[in-house]
């Protein structure tokens, strides 16, 4: 079988550069095209030296990059790029990975209000795919562009999605009414660049709440649970920036509906994810850490009853740039080319 060629635009970010180590070591997949408009002409491996020997072009910028001749290609770009150029390629026959929120909220008014941008294609939206694999398999697999998840909204939908899926017409496992999730993301979730709040001196040895009063990936949660629920919840979502250079741990609170407890939740989640190869529901009593997921794609959850009482509480742990970004947008790939869904991604974390 040939391989699928990969064009990647926005190849000098984080989330980038995390694509060319999972795809350059993917069995099929080729490196095509790889774009910087700053890095115009760079050698990949000049900059990121982890890729030597593995990746042999050089940045391109993006009216150069001939993207039309690839299968699909991959915005790692800041939102409202991706949106721009999806009609070009996809009437050139281009499958597309949104790992921005281009392609993340159905809802137009939601995008344009936390986004701060009207949306370039409507259409394209309505057709596009929420890659959140977990919960939308069967739709990646025939879909021609994909929105890639927000790192917390991934975390925090596969915490809550055993508690609130499939219950129309039978009673709630949960209050879905006062949810709460309270995320932590390491600095790299804020991306590649010089802001003063990713300084060393400013976010090492320091942690701190943002977005308390509100956060665009608040609406991408809600819109999400609201399909699975099949109604109205009511979230609060507290991110935070944590002294970490890359994961992601959530904990997330929900309150057990009088009637639902009796329900053995550990066995819930162990039933709800037992197929799945990139979701470990940890034994009774665990603890995750991030480093236990640190560079590979697997999201850890171990779910909690403190005192056997009436609070759940869920602790999740990811990659913020692999299951949370990068190597996500390549479980997609794979669906929408038919291969193995866990081609490519192998990888086990690194300890310590
Ligand atoms: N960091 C994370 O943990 C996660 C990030 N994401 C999302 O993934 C996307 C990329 O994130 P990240 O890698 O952190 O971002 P970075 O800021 O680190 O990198 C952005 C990349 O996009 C390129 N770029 C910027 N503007 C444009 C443009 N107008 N047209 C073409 N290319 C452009 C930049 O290169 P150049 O300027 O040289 O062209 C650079 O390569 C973002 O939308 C982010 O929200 C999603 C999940 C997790
Ligand atoms: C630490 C940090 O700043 N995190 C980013 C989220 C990163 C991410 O995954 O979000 P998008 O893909 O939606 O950009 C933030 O809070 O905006």
């Amino acid at each position: 079988m040939a391989k699928i060629k990969v064009g990647i635009v926005g190849g000098t970010g984080y989330t980038g550069v995390e694509l060319l180590r999972l795809l350059s070591q993917h069995p099929n997949a080729e490196l095509a095209a790889i774009t910087s408009r700053k890095e115009d002409g760079m050698p990949v491996a000049d900059m990121y030296t982890n890729l030597r020997g593995k990746v042999d072009l050089a940045f391109s910028s993006p009216d150069k990059a001939r993207l039309t001749e690839c299968d699909v290609v991959f915005f790692a770009t800041p939102h409202g790029v991706a949106m721009a150029q999806a009609q070009e390629l996809l009437a050139a026959g281009v499958k597309i990975i949104d790992l921005a929120a281009d392609f993340r909220l159905q809802d137009l008014a939601s995008f344009e209000k936390w986004y701060k941008m009207p949306h370039a294609c409507p259409d394209v939206l309505r057709e596009s795919v929420y890659g959140l694999v977990e919960l939308n398999r069967e739709k990646i697999r025939g879909a021609r562009v994909v929105g890639n998840p927000g790192c917390y909204p991934t975390t925090v939908l596969l915490g809550l999605a055993p508690l609130l899926e499939g219950r129309a017409g039978a009673s709630p496992l949960v209050d879905a009414s006062t949810l709460i999730a309270d995320c932590k993301s390491g600095v790299t979730g804020a991306g590649r660049k010089a802001e003063l709040h990713i300084l060393f001196s400013e976010a090492s040895d320091n942690f701190k709440a943002y977005g308390v009063s509100g956060h665009r990936h608040h609406p991408e949660i809600v819109e999400h649970l609201q399909t699975l629920h099949g109604g109205p919840v009511g979230l609060t979502f507290v991110p935070h920036l944590t002294p970490m250079v890359r994961g992601m741990h959530s904990t997330i609170y929900a309150r057990i509906d009088p009637k639902a407890r009796d329900v053995d939740f550990q066995k819930l989640f162990e039933q709800r994810y037992a197929d799945e190869p990139f979701v470990d529901v940890m034994p009774v009593g665990s603890t995750p850490e991030t480093r236990s997921v640190r560079a590979s794609n697997m999201i850890r959850i171990a779910v909690h009853r403190p005192g056997n009482g009436d609070q759940l509480v869920v602790l999740v742990v990811q990659d913020n740039l692999v299951k949370g970004a990068s190597g996500q947008a390549v479980q997609n790939m794979n669906l929408m080319f038919g291969l193995p869904e866990d081609a490519g991604l192998g990888q086990v974390a690194v300890l310590p």
